[in-house]
């Protein structure tokens, strides 16, 4: 095939350009498929990771690579390269121990952070039988890594989706994605009748706990629950919850602008690490975002308290506005 243009001494061909097209009609048509399911968060965090990735190849390439030095350190030479490469590793080292902070997980990390460290010493005191077990050990690690920290993983795949440009908002999604780039009026009728409920319920001590379900694959014990699929409004959640409704129990579910279920049964979170004091509608509300990107509205019986969870992480006695801007970011800005 003859060659088209040239970039830093690559040629490129008719053959390169089909190729790259195939690939973005494909991530597209990929996209397309997954968008109403919460596997889209993955896939962008994913599309995310490997752009950062392609950045950083790219940024390698000899002419940048040979920007000048920055300053000399004990004979060391660094360059802007290298602090931005050392940027990036801190963030995300940081953002890793954020992530797994409180789980089972952090300990495990914590023990391969040690068995990487023993490797690097018995290497460098040319110990060679301790450095070749270490050195397989790491390399099976490696899958055993993404075998145990498969939620964890996944969790920070749907934080790095959230955030991408293709977000509701962001200048790229509006640029190239204008049917995204709609009125936000439905979305906001159902967060002023969530928050109008909420408010009412915490005044009069009515338990609630609401799940916001983001994806339409939300999974839960369907032989408790009572199907409801009506529109969200305030005087139904209220009635629903009533302390002498039939159907108060357990949790109510809301999945875009419909009230799916009600008296519906959740996974009890079983992190050592929320509060004793919390109770099981607490807890549930926990359980059912730990692997998920929900939101969980809690109203404590007891106190009057409103509460929210999300990514497993309970924020309790929150204000009605906290809880209002909470509702926009997943509803609207999502
Ligand atoms: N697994 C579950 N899934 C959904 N709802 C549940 C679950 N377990 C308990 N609940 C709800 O929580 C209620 C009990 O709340 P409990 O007093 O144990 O929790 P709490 O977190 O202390 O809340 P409150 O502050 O309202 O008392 C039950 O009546 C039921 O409605």
């Amino acid at each position: 095939m003859t060659e088209l243009f040239q970039i830093k001494g690559y040629a490129f061909g008719w053959m390169n350009v089909l190729d790259v097209l195939v690939g973005i009609f494909l991530i597209i048509q990929f996209y397309r498929l997954i968008k109403r399911t919460l596997a889209v968060k993955v896939f962008l965090g994913l599309l995310m990771v490997c752009s950062v990735y392609f950045l950083l190849r790219i940024l390698q390439m000899p002419v940048v690579y040979d920007m000048k030095e920055v300053f000399q350190l004990y004979g060391y030479e660094f360059r802007w390269l290298n602090i931005l490469d050392l940027l990036i590793v801190v963030f995300l080292v940081i953002q890793l121990y954020r992530l797994l902070q409180g789980s089972l997980a952090f300990n495990i990390f914590v023990g391969l952070l040690v068995v990487y460290a023993a490797y690097f010493l018995v290497q460098a005191l040319k110990m060679p039988i301790l450095t070749n077990i270490l050195q397989n050990f790491i390399n099976v690690g490696i899958i055993a890594i993404i075998i145990i920290f498969q939620p964890e993983i996944r969790k920070f795949l749907l934080v790095l989706g959230k955030k991408t440009p293709l977000s509701k908002d962001s200048f790229f999604t509006k640029l190239f994605l204008p049917d995204k780039f709609k009125s936000y009026k439905e979305e906001e009728n159902i967060i002023d009748e969530l928050v109008i409920a909420v408010a009412r319920m915490a005044a009069s001590h009515t338990g609630a706990l609401i799940i916001i379900a983001t994806s339409y694959r939300v999974k839960f014990d369907t032989a408790s629950s009572i199907t409801i699929d009506a529109n969200v409004s305030a005087k139904l959640i209220e009635s629903i919850f009533a302390k002498n409704s039939p159907l108060h129990d357990g949790a109510m579910i809301i999945i875009g602008n419909k009230i799916l279920a009600a008296k519906v049964i959740l996974p009890v979170s079983e992190n050592p690490d929320l509060p004793t004091r919390i109770g099981l509608r607490h807890r549930s509300g926990v359980g059912i975002t730990e692997h998920s990107d929900n939101l969980a509205v809690i109203v404590s019986e007891e106190r009057g308290a409103v509460s929210y969870a999300q990514d497993g992480t309970l924020v309790q006695n929150v204000s009605l506005e906290d809880l209002k801007i909470k509702l926009y970011e997943v509803l609207i800005d999502g």
